[in-house]
C-alpha cells in the first residue's frame, strides 16, 4: 500500500456535474467559454442541480424561490453583534453563520431528496444576504434587504453597496459567479462530499466546504493576489518583487494548478473583464501589473494564471473590500457544493481511504514513571 501525496491523479468518485478533460472545463457538457459568454448565474445553478438548462418557467420558479428565501432569521443578523465583527475574517464569519443558519432550519436533519433540495435553495439564497449583511454591519451600516426585481449578480452588488450596479458591473459579476460555480473534485467540494457521505446534514457539508475554501492554496488565493498587487503598488516594481519571491522559492499567488497543464480556461474571461473594468474605473495599473506578473511567471516558471489571479483586479474594480473576495467565491461555489452534496446523497457510500503508515514499529507500553 503506497500513498500518493495530495491524492494527485486519484479518481475518487463518479460525477455527472462538471468535467475537466484536456484543459477543457464543462458544466454538464456545456463548455465554460459558452456559459461565461451567455449564461446567467441562476441558469447555471439550475444546470448544476438538474443537469439541464432551465426553460423559461423553470428559471422563473427558481428565481422566485431564491428571492423568497433570501432573508435571514433575526438571530443570525443579531449574532453579528456577539463578536468583534471588525476583527474577524469574513470567511470565518461566513463559516459560523452558515452553521448557525442550520440551527434555525426546522428541516436541517430531514434526510430526503425533496427536503435536501429545499435546504439547498435556502442556503444558496441566504449566502449573499449573510456576506453583504456582515460587510455592512462591520462598517456600522444597516443591512440592505434583497430586491426581487434584480438578477442574483445585481442583487448581491446592490445589497453590498445599497446602489444598483451599472450594466457592465452586473455583467462582470455575473461572469465571475458563472466561472466559479463548479470545478469537479476540487478540495472544498471533496470536503463537502466526504462530510455528507457520513450521512451528516447539508449545513455541515457546506460549513466544512467553506473551511476548506478559506485556505490560500484554494479560494483564499484571490485575496492573497490582491495583497500582492497592493504591495507591488506600481508596474515598475513588478520585476524586483516577483524575482525576489521566485529566488526565495515562494509561491506566486494565483498561479499554478493541480489539474490544468496548459492553463485555466476561466482566467482569460476574467483577464478581459479586468482590462475593461480597470480602464473604466481609471485604475489601469492593476491590469498592467497583472499582465506583467503573468509574463514573468509564465516565462520563468511555466506556470499560467488560475481563476484567482484576474478575479482579484475584477473585484477590486467593483469596489469590493479585499477580504470579501473569498466569501464571494463561496457564494458562487455553493451552487457546485450543493449539486455535489445532492449527488452524493443520491448514490452514497462512506468515503474512507487508507493511509500508508510511516510511524515506528510495534512498541510496548511503558508506565509513566519509567519514561
Ligand atoms: C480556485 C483554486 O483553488 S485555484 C488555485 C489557487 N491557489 C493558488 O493560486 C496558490 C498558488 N498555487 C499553488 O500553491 C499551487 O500551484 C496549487 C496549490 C494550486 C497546486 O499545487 P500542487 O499541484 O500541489 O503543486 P505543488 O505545490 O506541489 O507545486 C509543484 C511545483 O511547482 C511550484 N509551484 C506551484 N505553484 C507555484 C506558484 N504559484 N508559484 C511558484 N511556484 C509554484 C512548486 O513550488 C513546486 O516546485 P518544486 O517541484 O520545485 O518544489
Ligand atoms: O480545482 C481545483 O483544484 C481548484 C480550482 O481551480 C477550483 O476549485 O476552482
Amino acid at each position: 500500500m503506497s500513498a500518493t501525496k495530495g491524492l494527485e491523479g486519484i479518481v475518487a468518485t463518479t460525477s455527472s456535474i462538471s468535467s475537466i478533460i484536456d484543459d477543457t472545463l464543462t458544466y454538464v457538457g456545456y463548455d465554460i467559454d459558452d456559459l461565461a459568454e451567455n449564461a446567467t448565474f441562476e441558469e447555471v445553478i439550475y444546470l448544476l442541480w438538474h443537469r439541464s438548462l432551465p426553460n423559461k418557467s423553470q428559471l422563473e420558479e427558481l428565481t422566485k424561490q431564491l428571492a423568497e428565501n433570501a432573508s435571514l432569521p433575526k438571530e443570525v443578523l443579531e449574532h453579528f453583534n456577539m463578536y468583534q465583527i471588525d476583527k474577524v475574517h469574513p470567511m470565518a464569519a461566513l463559516r459560523s453563520a452558515i452553521s448557525l443558519l442550520g440551527l434555525y432550519d426546522e428541516e436541517a436533519d430531514e434526510m430526503n431528496t425533496e427536503a435536501n433540495y429545499r435546504k439547498a435553495i435556502r442556503i444558496q439564497a441566504k449566502l449573499p444576504s449573510v456576506v453583504t449583511a456582515f460587510a455592512r454591519v462591520r462598517k456600522g451600516l444597516e443591512p440592505v434587504a434583497p430586491r426581487t426585481d434584480l438578477s442574483f449578480a445585481a442583487n448581491f452588488l446592490y445589497m453590498l453597496s445599497g446602489k444598483e450596479p451599472t450594466a457592465i458591473e452586473e455583467e462582470a459579476f455575473n461572469k465571475a459567479l458563472v466561472l466559479h460555480a463548479d470545478h469537479e473534485l476540487n478540495a472544498s467540494t471533496f470536503t463537502a462530499r466526504v462530510c455528507v457521505a457520513t450521512l451528516s446534514d447539508i449545513y455541515s457539508g457546506v460549513t466544512a466546504a467553506i473551511g476548506a475554501l478559506k485556505g490560500p492554496l484554494h479560494g483564499g488565493a484571490n485575496e492573497a493576489v490582491m495583497k500582492m498587487l497592493t504591495e507591488i503598488g506600481s508596474v515598475e516594481n513588478v520585476d524586483s518583487y516577483i524575482n525576489a519571491k521566485l529566488e526565495n522559492k515562494e509561491k506566486i499567488m494565483g498561479f499554478g494548478h493541480r489539474v490544468y497543464q496548459q492553463g485555466d480556461p476561466r482566467a482569460k474571461h476574467l483577464k478581459e473583464m479586468s482590462q475593461k473594468l480597470t480602464e473604466i474605473t481609471g485604475q489601469p495599473k492593476y491590469y498592467d501589473m497583472s499582465i506583467k506578473i503573468e509574463d514573468l511567471v509564465t516565462s520563468q516558471k511555466h506556470l499560467p494564471p488560475n481563476v484567482d489571479f484576474y478575479s482579484a483586479s475584477v473585484y477590486h474594480s467593483l469596489g469590493i473590500d479585499h477580504d470579501l473576495f473569498t466569501p464571494i467565491f463561496a457564494v458562487s461555489r455553493a451552487s457546485g457544493w450543493l449539486a455535489h452534496i445532492l449527488e452524493q446523497y443520491e448514490n452514497n457510500r462512506l468515503i474512507r481511504p487508507r493511509a500508508e503508515y510511516t510511524g515506528p514499529g510495534m512498541q510496548k507500553y511503558v508506565p509513566i514513571e519509567k519514561r
